[in-house]
């Protein structure tokens, strides 16, 4: 006989089970068990261990939700391996109905391995499944409202509620990317090197991400750099098919350009070249970084080898295959991947070079296809709470701080709070690399972004978006992101003692360091520190996580 207790009409018990190894999925269990729906069923809610719960045990009133991850290689947690073992040895159980929350990582190639074995076995034991099973990975923040309120509504009575739910991240990598269409193609400066944003189609895919997060491109090698390779190998042959044509095929998958120290040595072996043999020394690390940087496996073959030593076959067999490549995601829209990505393009050497993605992704066109794969970055999320937030980027590094307004717009529009937000931007000229200035215009105008403050190093003087001229007027020829917060250094220290965390996104080479340096001058000149006082706050900073790197 059913029972309507609150809003919830429920049947018989709640047995919640939770399998985990490290807390996450008992944390969500008992977060699940104090929500006021289950309150109010008072002791017909039973929390468990699931390796304590006996499938048989449960009538068709009763309903068992599970909340599991999976360990080792798709394994139940040590708490839940007794259930599957209970569910295994079960003919039938037809009276079981049951709801799976699975918590894994799509970094692990058997992703949510146990909850997914868990609803086939049960399944094949012909229990019935209340609500479609959830494999989430780091977002099952996001993903556990979601289930909650289904759940809910099932208990209500509406059961097609539990058979509509769609939660299920999918885990792709680099030898099963997704195809996504490039569906929107915007050049965003005006002058070389250029920026573009692209967005990317990705409805339906099952592909999940936070802003934050970073998007792989599985790239394609620039045709030219293939045809030279082929010319250096055989110069009289390029222009008919070679015997070998599947190496040839073959080559244009290989990693050309980021060159390891393996393929380097089997280079110098088949070469017997003693100049390469020298620089592969581990003393002569400085000088191999040297001469690696900007050049490709064509410049070491025609600086150590010749054509009579390394054969296109032994090419295709040393390089190993083309490395994905990674890009900070711009955007926070469940169906579209948004890149902010620039042309690298340079002459050296009597030769034009590209980036290899980049120079792939600078000559795709809307309708094309990107074989791409996401990967979390939780370090470089959002926090939940609504502590200031001092967000610098230069360049391209503008990105993921697009995606992060994004979602603050949408906390913003679902009436929530969200956090006193500035932005220092860095680039060269003001006239033609104000990347997203219209976008950042906007959402100042919308009171999602407090202040926009730039820095560009080309002589252009700075102002704010907003329109304001901002307190350096007297801007000198190379200014950067440093320079613009020093000028803005009490206001900087108010918000850092307000607990502000600090983004960074940009250049590897410098801006890392030059950022911590102006923190440090920040506390001395405005918080009064002494020099140790002000190195101290600087590495509790980072001891606490308030400092994120996003660096390349
Ligand atoms: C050693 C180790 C092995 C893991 N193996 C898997 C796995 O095979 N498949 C998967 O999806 N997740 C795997 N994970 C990720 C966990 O399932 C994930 O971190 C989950 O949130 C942990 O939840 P818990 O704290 O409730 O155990 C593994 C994590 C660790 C630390």
């Amino acid at each position: 006989m059913s029972a309507s207790i609150g809003q919830v009409t429920a049947t018989g018990r709640i047995v919640i089970g939770y399998g985990s190894e490290s807390g996450n999925s008992q944390h969500l269990a008992q977060r699940l068990a104090q929500e006021p729906f289950m309150q109010a069923l008072g002791e017909r809610v039973e929390l468990q261990e699931l390796g304590m719960v006996d499938p048989h045990g449960l009538g068709v009133q009763d309903r068992l939700i599970i909340i599991t991850s999976s360990f080792g290689d798709g394994e139940p947690p040590a708490n839940a391996s007794d259930f599957l073992d209970a569910v295994r040895m079960a003919d039938v159980l037809h009276e079981l109905h049951y709801a799976i929350f699975g918590l894994g990582d799509t970094a692990y190639p058997t992703f949510c391995g146990f909850s997914k074995d868990l609803d086939e076995t049960l399944e094949s034991r012909a229990a019935t499944a209340f609500v479609n099973r959830v494999d989430a990975d780091s977002s099952y923040e996001v993903f556990f409202p979601l289930w909650r309120e289904t759940l809910f509504k099932v208990l209500q009575g509406d059961a097609k509620a539990g058979k509509a739910l769609n939660l299920r991240v999918m885990a792709y990598s680099e030898n099963n990317s997704y195809p996504a269409v490039v569906v929107q193609r915007e050049t965003l400066n005006r002058r070389a090197p250029l920026a573009s944003h692209l967005r990317l189609d990705i409805s339906g895919s099952g592909m999940f991400y936070r802003p934050g997060d970073t998007l792989y491109v599985v790239p394609d090698n620039p045709p030219e750099l293939i045809e030279r390779i082929l010319f250096w190998l055989e110069p009289d042959a390029s222009a008919q098919p070679l015997p070998d044509d599947r190496n040839r095929t073959a080559l244009a998958g290989r990693e050309l350009r980021q060159l390891g120290r393996a393929s380097l040595r089997e280079l110098a072996r088949l070469s017997g070249n003693e100049e390469l043999k020298e620089l592969l020394k581990i003393s002569q690390k400085k000088q191999l970084d040297a001469y690696l940087y900007g050049r490709d496996v064509l410049d070491v073959l025609q600086d150590f080898c010749s054509p009579d030593t390394v054969r296109l076959n032994d090419l295709v067999r040393l390089l190993p295959e083309c490395l994905p490549r990674a890009y900070s995601i711009a955007s926070s829209d469940p169906d579209h991947i948004d890149l902010c990505v620039r042309d690298v393009a340079y002459h050296a050497r009597g030769r034009d070079y590209q980036g290899i993605a980049t120079g792939h992704l600078g000559h795709v066109q809307v309708g094309d296809t990107l074989g791409v794969f996401t990967q979390s970055n939780p370090s470089f999320h959002l926090p939940t709470d609504t502590a200031p937030l001092i967000l610098v980027g230069t360049g391209v590094g503008i990105a993921p701080f697009i995606g992060f307004l994004a979602q603050l717009e949408q906390t913003h529009v679902q009436g929530q709070p969200i956090p006193h937000t500035s932005l220092f931007f860095g680039d060269r000229h003001a006239d033609s690399d104000f990347l997203y200035r219209e976008r950042l215009e906007q959402w100042q105008g919308q009171g999602i972004l407090q202040s926009v403050v730039t820095a560009f190093s080309r002589g252009d003087s700075p102002t704010d978006a907003g329109g304001q001229a901002s307190s350096a007027a007297t801007a000198t020829p190379r200014r950067y992101v440093q320079h613009a917060m020093l000028e803005h250094a009490d206001s900087l220290w108010a918000l850092l003692s307000k607990g502000a965390r600090v983004y960074v996104c940009g250049n590897k080479a410098y801006l890392g360091q030059a950022v911590e340096q102006a923190l440090h001058d920040i506390a001395r000149q405005s918080g009064g520190l002494d020099d140790e006082q002000a190195h101290t706050f600087v590495q509790n900073l980072l001891l606490e996580q308030r400092v994120k790197h996003e660096l390349f």
